[in-house]
C-alpha cells in the first residue's frame, strides 16, 4: 500500500529525515514509535504529499505524493493537528462539508456517533474540549471512506478511557479493511494496535518488526520476585545452573535467571518446604525492547 525508500529530508542545518525505508501491507496497522524528534511527523508529511523529500522515492497505492496529490486525496484519510477548523463551525457542518468533498463518502452521522460526538453535533468547534477536538479529527480522517488512514498522536490529550474507546475504534476500522499507519508515543498503545512497528530514532529506522517479535529480541530470560514463607539461603539458591543472580527488595527475593529458572526455583522451593508467597514472574516488554534498541526511553508528552 505504501512504500518509502530511502527518504531524506532537513530543514535547512537540520537533518529530520536521514534514511527511512519501509512499506505498509494491505490491511494492517502500521506503526510508527519512536521519541520526540525522531523524524515520525516529517516521514508520514511526506507519505501525504504535505512534504516534498529531498531525496528518496515514496509511493503509495502506486501513487506520488506529490504528482498525484488530487488522487490521492481521494483514497487517503489524513488527521489534521488541532486547530486547523473555524473556531465557530459546528461539528456535524464540518462532517457533512468535508463528506462532500469526496466521491464515496462514509456516513458522516454513522461516524459522529461511533466517535461518541452525538450530542456535541451543534456544538462550535471553539467550544469542544481537547479530547472532543481530537475525536473530530479523527472522524474527519475517515470521512472519505478512505482506503488508508493516517493518524499522528491518535490518543495524545485523551484521558484513559476515551483512549481505550478510541483503540476499539480504530481496530473496527481496520476490520472494515482500511490500512492504517499510526504515528504514536505510546508503547501501550503500539502493542494493542499494531501488526507491525517501525522504531524510528534519530531519522533512521532502527528496525521492522511485530510488538511480539520486538520483545522476544530483548527477552533476557525471567525475573522471578516472591516473597519466601520461611527462612532461604539465598546462596544455595544462586548456585542453581538457570538462576544468574539472586537479590533481595526488602522481604522479597529477586532472581534473574535463563527461561528454565521458574521451573529450577520451584523444585528447588519444594524441596525446601518453602512456600513462594505473592509469586510474580516479569518478562520483557515493549518498552525495554525499545530501550535496548535506542538506549533512549519514550517519553509521552
Ligand atoms: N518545519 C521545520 N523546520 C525546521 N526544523 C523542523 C521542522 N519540522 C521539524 N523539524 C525538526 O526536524 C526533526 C524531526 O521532526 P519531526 O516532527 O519529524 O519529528 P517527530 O518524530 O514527529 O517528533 P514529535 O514526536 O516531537 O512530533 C526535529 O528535530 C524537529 O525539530
Amino acid at each position: 500500500m505504501i512504500e518509502v525508500h530511502n527518504l531524506h529530508k532537513r530543514y535547512g542545518d537540520k537533518v529530520a529525515v536521514e534514511d527511512v525505508s519501509l512499506d505498509v501491507r494491505e490491511g494492517e496497522i502500521f506503526g510508527i514509535l519512536g521519541p520526540n524528534g525522531a523524524g515520525k511527523t516529517t516521514t508520514v508529511e511526506c507519505i501525504e504529499g504535505l512534504r516534498a523529500p529531498d531525496r528518496g522515492k515514496v509511493r503509495v497505492l502506486g501513487l506520488d505524493p506529490l504528482r498525484d496529490r488530487d488522487k490521492l486525496t481521494r483514497i487517503l484519510g489524513v488527521q489534521l493537528q488541532a486547530g486547523h477548523l473555524p473556531e465557530r463551525m459546528r461539528v456535524a457542518e464540518a462532517l457533512e462539508l468535508y463528506s462532500s468533498f469526496y466521491p464515496a463518502p462514509a456516513d458522516w452521522r454513522e461516524l459522529m456517533h461511533g466517535l461518541g460526538l452525538a450530542e456535541k453535533a451543534k456544538t462550535a468547534y471553539g467550544k469542544l474540549s481537547g479530547g472532543q477536538k481530537q475525536r473530530l479529527s479523527i472522524a474527519l480522517a475517515l470521512v472519505g471512506s478512505p482506503r488508508v488512514a493516517i493518524l499522528d498522536e491518535l490518543t495524545t490529550g485523551l484521558d484513559p478511557q476515551a483512549r481505550r474507546d478510541t483503540w476499539d475504534l480504530i481496530a473496527g476500522v481496520r476490520a472494515r479493511g482500511v490500512t492504517i499507519v499510526l504515528v504514536t508515543h505510546f508503547m501501550e498503545e503500539a502493542e494493542r494496535l499494531c501488526d507491525r512497528l517501525a522504531v524510528i530514532d534519530a531519522g533512521r529506522v532502527v528496525t521492522v518488526d511485530t510488538p511480539a517479535g520486538l520483545t522476544a529480541r530483548v527477552r533476557t530470560g525471567q525475573r522471578i520476585r516472591f516473597r519466601p514463607s520461611r527462612h532461604l539461603d539465598d546462596e544455595l539458591l544462586g548456585r542453581l545452573p538457570d538462576v544468574t543472580a539472586v537479590t533481595r527488595e526488602g522481604e522479597l527475593v529477586v532472581i534473574d535467571g535463563n527461561d528454565h529458572a521458574l521451573n529450577a526455583v520451584t523444585a528447588f522451593l519444594a524441596r525446601n518446604q518453602i512456600v513462594a508467597e505473592r509469586l510474580r514472574v516479569e518478562q520483557a516488554s515493549l518498552e525495554d525492547a525499545f530501550v535496548a534498541l535506542t538506549g533512549k526511553r519514550l517519553d509521552p508528552h
